[in-house]
């Protein structure tokens, strides 16, 4: 089973530090515009130096050759997965692997970002078929570019697999324990209902950063994501 993915949502390397401090494990982290905006590279490998796992998610979305020159860069960091937005196009996300060839590196897409209702897609984005068939689309489009998964929310992970594969990469945020509020996230699923329908990995920032013992948080929801309680 793989770690849960702590969305290390901060705004300074300090906060970072005090944060970690609190585990004696090695984590699975995600490090997103927030922290990197601010910090940049020394984190992550200030972060790698530690021995974590590095999920980079700043969810490039450009010109293909842009995108392409932005993950040749970033191939140099070592980090463990980075994303790109599916919306970019088949070409974009081709573009962002040819980047990365020199490196271990996984590439995922986000499909539909988990704030977003059926209703905000239809009224925003003019795209009027169903959430899931959304998904599932920019899913497949993903693995025509080959591309090694999405993220996605838990509520679309067993279409993707039945339709890509077991291999292919389910990453899902939105994870709520049944006691936290849904904030700002709009198609969210406890870690149980994660493994149940199908994630690979799910992410979870606030439920444990914010928490009163951010430690006990993570090894309840592992232990739940885990199914060995
Ligand atoms: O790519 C992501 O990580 C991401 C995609 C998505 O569709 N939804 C989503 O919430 N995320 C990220 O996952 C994290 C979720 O944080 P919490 O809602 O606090 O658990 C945040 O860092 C988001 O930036």
């Amino acid at each position: 089973m793989n770690k849960p993915i702590i969305a290390l949502d901060f705004a300074s390397k300090q906060q970072v530090e005090e944060f970690l401090a609190q585990f004696s494990e090695p984590l699975f982290v995600k490090v997103g515009m927030e922290l990197y905006y601010q910090e940049g590279p020394e984190l992550i490998r200030y972060i790698k130096s530690l021995g974590h796992e590095i999920f980079l998610d700043l969810k490039l979305h450009d010109i293909p050759n842009t995108v392409e020159s932005a993950m040749r860069g970033l191939s140099k960091l070592g980090v463990d997965m980075v994303n790109v937005h599916a919306a970019g196009g088949l070409e974009m996300m081709k573009a962002a692997k040819r980047g990365l060839a020199d490196s271990d590196t996984k590439l995922i897409a986000v499909t539909q970002l988990t704030s977003t209702s059926e209703k905000q897609m239809h009224e925003d984005q003019w795209i009027y078929v169903s959430l899931e068939e959304s998904v599932l689309h920019y899913a497949k489009r993903a693995m025509q570019a080959g591309l090694d998964g999405v993220v996605c929310s838990v509520l679309e992970a067993q279409a993707i697999r039945d339709a890509c594969g077991q291999e292919f990469l389910r990453v899902t945020p939105g994870i709520r324990p049944a006691a936290v509020s849904a904030d700002d996230q709009k198609r969210i699923a406890t870690p149980a209902q994660a493994r149940e329908k199908g994630s690979s990995h799910i992410v979870v920032g606030r439920a444990i950063t914010k928490a009163d013992n951010p430690s006990e948080s993570y090894s309840q929801i592992a232990t739940e994501w885990s199914g060995h309680q």
